[in-house]
């Protein structure tokens, strides 16, 4: 039976064109009124799901692809020289490889069955990086791209909420491509490894090929836990997305774009004006691998966030305490993973 992954039905996420204030233009350059009607646009299509296509965002193809090149290259290694990148995981600011196995969103199900790479510029752990040629260098920067297009995106948020300071979110993510005021905001490769068809045993780690275990998944259900994520996915599929009916739709992928979602900080600040939306990646194609790269924008870690409208819809909360808190329930912090 055709299913709407199969369809490429995706038309219930807004798409929006940013062109006209991409990251390659000044911002002094672009004329005020389009910047407005943009502002009303991208505000608009957050609002109904708090998922959207982004076009025309000014990140360059090729460097879209030779990240995905290296991401590809890291993950390709044997799970020996894999190992020896591990990220530290007692600390939520470290870099490194996460093996497939130890992120889940419910403890009572197996973990998701993916490997990542976390990355960010400056880090202390450098020894975490992998000995492939330019992966450091182009990973970073690639960081910092993205950076570039998250802000961009918080102050057309801001000036279409009609925020008296436009620029209110901008500053709370002032420190987004470095280490201080403990920002966390990461790029994570993402890999997830192709799987036999049926059921199977859980071998994972053990050989290269892999079995899902009852009830594991590519990424359980889930909200991201800062201000918003770019999401750039290959052509595989399985990413879905939950309507305001429960049900979970596909987000196919769309060729040229960035998915963008709001995460639980924009839908504190705006007291559910933007919805964080549940979402997950199903093994849609069991046997073919999946590859994504997330950005997670997320506030600096000392801002305390509060709904805007002064309403007391949600307590304030330091930023930090609540992504630790969401880090140690997802069993970050154990420093082995299940077999
Ligand atoms: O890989 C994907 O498509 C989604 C990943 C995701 O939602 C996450 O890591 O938070
Ligand atoms: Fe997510």
């Amino acid at each position: 039976m055709a299913t709407d992954h199969d369809r490429g039905d995706c038309s219930w996420i807004p798409i929006v064109d940013i062109k006209a204030f991409d990251i390659t233009k000044e911002e002094n350059e672009v004329d005020r009124k389009d910047l407005e009607k943009l502002a009303n646009d991208v505000f608009k299509a957050f609002s109904t799901i708090g998922f959207v296509y982004v076009k025309n965002h000014g990140i360059p193809q090729d460097q879209i692809d030779n990240i995905f090149r290296l991401s590809d290259e890291f993950f390709a290694q044997p799970q020996e020289t894999k190992d020896k990148f591990v990220r530290p995981m007692s600390d939520p600011a470290a870099i490194g490889y996460i093996p497939i196995g130890r992120e889940y969103f419910d403890a009572n199900k197996p973990a998701d069955l993916k490997e990542s790479f976390d990355a960010v510029p400056g880090s202390e752990y450098s020894q975490y990086w992998p000995n492939i040629p330019n992966f450091e260098e182009d990973v970073v920067k690639f960081h910092r791209t993205c950076a570039k297009l998250g802000l961009r995106l918080l102050k057309l948020i801001g000036m279409g909420l009609g925020l008296e300071d436009s620029e209110f979110f901008v500053k709370a993510h002032e420190k987004i491509s470095s280490r201080a005021s403990n920002n966390t905001a990461i790029l994570r490769l993402l890999h997830y490894p192709p799987v036999k068809d049926g059921e199977g045993t859980g071998n994972y780690g053990k050989t290269n090929e892999y079995d899902f275990l009852p009830e594991q998944t590519r990424c359980g259900e889930h909200t991201d836990y800062g201000s918003m994520t770019l999401l750039f996915q290959d052509d595989t599929g399985g990413l879905e997305v939950q309507t305001v009916n429960g049900e979970f739709k596909p987000a196919t992928p769309i060729p040229g774009t960035v998915v963008v979602n709001i995460a639980d900080m924009m839908q504190r600040w705006t007291a559910d004006g933007l919805k964080s939306t549940c979402h997950r990646v199903i093994p849609h194609r069991k046997t073919k691998p999946r590859r994504s790269m997330a950005f997670f924008i997320d506030p600096d870690g000392d801002a305390v966030i509060a709904p805007l409208d002064n309403s007391k819809k949600y307590p304030p909360i330091k930023f930090i305490d609540y992504f630790n808190k969401r880090y140690e329930e997802t069993g970050m912090t154990r420093e082995e993973h299940i077999q």
